[in-house]
């Protein structure tokens, strides 16, 4: 892989994985087994994949499962034992399983937590439960090593851009169902899917993380835009104010509540109905509602992971994810 001299390299597109990976080698010399690392993963798994039937186990991975059955494409959070965090590898198999799903016979791709059941004692032997979390955000060891040192942070800031101009340019119907609650990236991705179905033990919250108003700003353009400055909207990203379904709803954030006795059943029976309808007429209807707001969330995606890139080794930060992995704090 060359590192040196002029990139006369065209940019490559936001699904083009292996181009970009190397325009980053070629930037980030010195992060190169990093960025090595990630371009094996992406050449490898999309060799053994090219497209698919939505009827197919589409992708295995550990934390992000992916599935297509009746038309709908499902992509799980599957790390309990983490509350959800999205680790560097899972950002770059969501972004995979996005870039299938763009192309493959599907008609919906929905994102969701995989149901855990667990043994109760009361009316019935088996209870389904949802995971605790849809997503606790953003790993927060992503960007500090064991001795408690920042590392990466061109390299994560680069992927996280990649990673949200991924939701802003899908081009099918995406659809989040949020079975529990939602922390800081997870909440600002929810501003970017066509629905949002939610269950009424759900709730969504910026965390004591620095960085969440540098994020939370996609969010915030997103609610304020038809609707003037939302207060509401800069209590939580201010103040770290933590919503309930309902008030996520009535943020615009959130499409339905469900109680969570019937969500699955209910959310899942309307998917498959929204499924049949024709795909064709979906996608353009999508292209047209989102093509005015398309660029202008580019533009923001694109500043705010620059902000995140020049804040990340303030102390402030530093400080904050240090107290959280030595558990001295939380959301
Ligand atoms: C380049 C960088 C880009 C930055 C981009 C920024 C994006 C915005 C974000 O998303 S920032 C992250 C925001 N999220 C948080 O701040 C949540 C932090 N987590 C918590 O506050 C709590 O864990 C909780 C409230 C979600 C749940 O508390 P609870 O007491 O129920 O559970 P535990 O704290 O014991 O958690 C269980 C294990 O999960 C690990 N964990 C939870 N969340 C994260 C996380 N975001 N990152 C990494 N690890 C997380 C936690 O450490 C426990 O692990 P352990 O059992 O091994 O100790």
């Amino acid at each position: 892989m060359a590192t040196e001299g002029p990139c006369n390299m065209p940019k490559p597109g936001v699904f083009d994985f292996g181009n970009k990976a190397k325009q980053d080698a070629r930037k980030e010399t010195a992060r190169q087994n990093h960025v090595a690392r990630l371009s094996s993963l992406s050449s490898s798994k999309a060799s053994s994949q090219g497209k698919h039937g939505a009827d197919e186990k589409a992708q295995e991975s550990k934390n992000i499962l992916v599935s297509s059955e009746d038309g709908i494409t499902k992509i799980t959070f599957n790390r309990p034992a983490k509350k959800n965090a999205i680790s560097l590898q899972m950002y770059f198999d969501i972004m995979l399983a996005l870039k299938n799903a763009s192309t493959d016979n599907s008609v919906i791709t929905v994102f969701t937590v995989l149901l855990r059941r667990i043994s109760v004692m009361c009316h019935h032997p088996w209870s389904r439960r949802t995971g605790d979390y849809y997503s606790s955000g953003n790993d927060l060891k992503n960007s500090i090593n064991d001795a408690g040192e920042i590392q990466d942070i061109a390299i994560s800031a680069k992927r996280l851009r990649e990673f949200v101009d991924c939701f802003i340019d899908f081009p099918k119907p995406l659809v989040a169902v949020v079975n529990g609650p939602a922390v800081g990236i997870a909440v600002t991705l929810l501003g970017l899917f066509d629905a949002v179905y939610a269950s009424d033990r759900c709730n969504v919250s910026y965390s004591i993380h620095p960085s969440r108003s540098d994020l939370g700003s996609l969010l915030f353009l997103y609610v304020s835009k038809d609707n003037g400055l939302r207060q509401e909207a800069a209590e939580m990203l201010l103040f770290g104010k933590k919503l309930t379904a309902r008030e996520a709803w009535a943020q615009g954030l959130v499409t339905e509540v469900f109680p969570e006795s019937t969500f699955e059943t209910e959310v899942w029976t309307r998917l498959k109905t929204y499924a049949k309808l024709p795909p064709n007429a979906m996608r353009v209807s999508k292209e047209l509602i989102r093509k005015h707001e398309k660029q202008k969330l580019h533009t923001v995606n694109a500043e705010e992971c620059a902000a995140i890139r020049e804040r990340l080794p303030i102390e402030e930060y530093t400080n904050a994810l240090r107290n959280f992995l030595s558990r001295k704090a939380k959301l």
